[in-house]
C-alpha cells in the first residue's frame, strides 16, 4: 500500500490526515540533546551521516510520524558555495557575506558544491535504508530568497533589511545571487532525490517580507523554476512549497509554482485556507507551534479545528512553523493522538 503522505500529495482525501512536524528532530527531545552533545556542535551533527541519521530517526521511533525530514540546515548550501558558516549558541547563524561583485565572483560554481554536501547525501541514503517502510523521506532546501537574506546580512534579521537594501541598490547583483541559488538548489535537491528522498520541500521562511512584483519575482518564480526542473529530471517527484507568511498570496500558488502541496503557516486561518488554497490541491499545516508548549484543552480543540477545516480535501497535518526547544514532548503525543482519533 502506498505511503499515506504520498497519497495525500497525489490529491487523495484520507480518513485522517498523515502527520509530521517541522523541526521534529530538535532540542525539545532529550535524546536529540544527547546526540548533539556527542557530535559537539550543530554543524558537526549535520555533516556526520551516522549521527544525523540517528537524530532523524529519533522522532520516528518515539512517535511514529508518517514522514521523516532529513536532518540538515538551509545554510549548508551557502557554505558549499564557499561562505564561512558558524552558529553562535543562543543567537543563531553567522556567515561571511555577499554584498559586492567581488564577493559574488568568489562564490563556487554550482557543480562544485557536492564535495561539501556529500555527507548530507550519505545521510539521505542511510535513511532510505533504515526508515520503516510506511514512513516517507522528505529532503529539503531553503528557497533562494530566504537563503539570500542570510548571505547578504551574514545572520538572521528581523525584517530582512540588508537583502531588501541590496535589491534596491544593486538589482543586477541581487538577481545574480538569486539565480546562482536557484541553480544550486536544483543540483542540491536533485542529488538528495538520487540518494533516496521521496519528496522535497522548499523552505521560504521570509517570503512574507516580499510584496507584489517582488513576491512574484523572488518567491514564486525561483520556486517554479526549481520545481519544474526537478520534475523534469525526476518525473512524478512531489514538491512541497512553504512560502511562510504569504497571507492572501497563498491563493493560486499551486498553479503559479507547480507544487503538489502548499505548506501554510498559522498566520492564515484553516477555514480561510480550505476555501482559498486547498481548493487547488493538497495543503500542509497549520497548528500554531505555541500549543506544543502550552498543551491542554486548547491544544486538543485547536488540533481538531485544523483537522475539521481541511477534512474535505487532501491534507498533511503539521505545525505552522518549527517546534520550539521549550515544547513538551508529551504535548506532541497529545496532538498526534488527537489527529489520529479523528479518523
Ligand atoms: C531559517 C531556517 C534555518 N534552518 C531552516 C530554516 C527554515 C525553516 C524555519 O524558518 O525555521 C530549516 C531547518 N533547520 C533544521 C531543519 C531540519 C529538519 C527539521 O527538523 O525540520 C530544517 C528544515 C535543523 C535545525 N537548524 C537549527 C537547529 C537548532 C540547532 C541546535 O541544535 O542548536 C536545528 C535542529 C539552527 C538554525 N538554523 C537556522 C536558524 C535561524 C537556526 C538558529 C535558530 C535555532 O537555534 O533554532 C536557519
Amino acid at each position: 500500500m502506498t505511503k499515506t503522505i504520498l497519497r495525500a500529495l497525489a490529491g487523495e482525501t484520507l480518513p485522517s490526515p498523515p502527520i509530521w512536524m517541522m523541526r521534529q528532530a530538535g532540542r525539545y527531545l532529550p535524546e536529540y540533546r544527547e546526540t548533539r552533545a556527542e557530535a559537539g556542535d550543530f554543524l558537526s551533527l549535520c555533516y556526520n551521516p551516522k549521527l544525523a541519521t540517528e537524530v532523524t530517526l529519533q522522532p520516528i521511533r518515539r512517535y511514529g510520524f508518517d514522514a521523516a525530514i532529513l536532518f540538515a540546515d538551509i545554510l549548508l548550501l551557502p557554505q558549499a558555495l564557499g561562505l564561512d558558516l558558524w552558529f553562535v549558541t543562543g543567537e543563531g547563524p553567522r556567515l561571511s557575506t555577499v554584498t559586492t561583485e567581488e564577493d559574488f565572483s568568489k562564490l563556487r560554481r554550482v557543480t562544485d558544491i557536492h564535495d561539501t554536501l556529500g555527507p548530507v547525501y550519505q545521510t539521505v541514503a542511510n535513511l532510505s535504508r533504515d526508515l520503516p517502510e510506511e514512513t516517507t523521506l522528505i529532503g529539503f532546501a531553503g528557497a533562494p530568497w530566504t537563503v539570500a537574506t542570510y548571505m547578504i546580512a551574514g545572520r538572521g534579521t528581523p525584517d530582512q533589511g540588508p537583502a531588501h537594501g541590496l535589491k534596491a541598490e544593486n538589482r543586477a547583483l541581487f538577481e545574480g545571487l538569486i539565480d546562482r541559488l536557484t541553480e544550486g538548489t536544483i543540483e542540491y535537491l536533485s542529488r538528495q532525490v538520487e540518494a533516496g528522498a521521496e519528496v522535497v520541500k522548499l523552505f521560504d521562511s521570509w517570503a512574507g517580507s516580499l510584496n507584489g512584483a517582488d513576491f512574484e519575482a523572488f518567491a514564486v518564480r525561483p520556486a517554479r523554476i526549481i520545481t519544474e526542473e526537478l520534475k523534469r529530471r525526476h518525473p512524478g517527484l512531489p514538491v512541497i512549497a512553504f512560502p511562510r507568511g504569504a497571507g492572501e498570496s497563498y491563493e493560486g500558488l499551486h498553479a503559479a509554482i507547480g507544487a503538489d502541496c502548499i505548506a501554510l503557516d498559522d498566520g492564515v486561518s484553516p477555514e480561510w485556507a480550505a476555501a482559498h488554497v486547498q481548493v487547488s490541491g493538497c495543503v500542509q499545516g497549520n497548528l500554531a507551534s505555541s500549543h506544543m508548549v502550552t498543551g491542554g484543552d486548547q491544544l486538543v480543540s485547536e488540533t481538531r479545528r485544523v483537522v475539521e477545516a481541511f477534512r474535505g480535501g487532501p491534507h498533511i497535518f503539521n505545525l505552522g512553523h518549527g517546534i520550539t526547544p521549550d515544547a513538551g514532548p508529551e504535548n506532541v503525543q497529545l496532538m498526534i493522538d488527537t489527529v489520529r482519533a479523528t479518523a
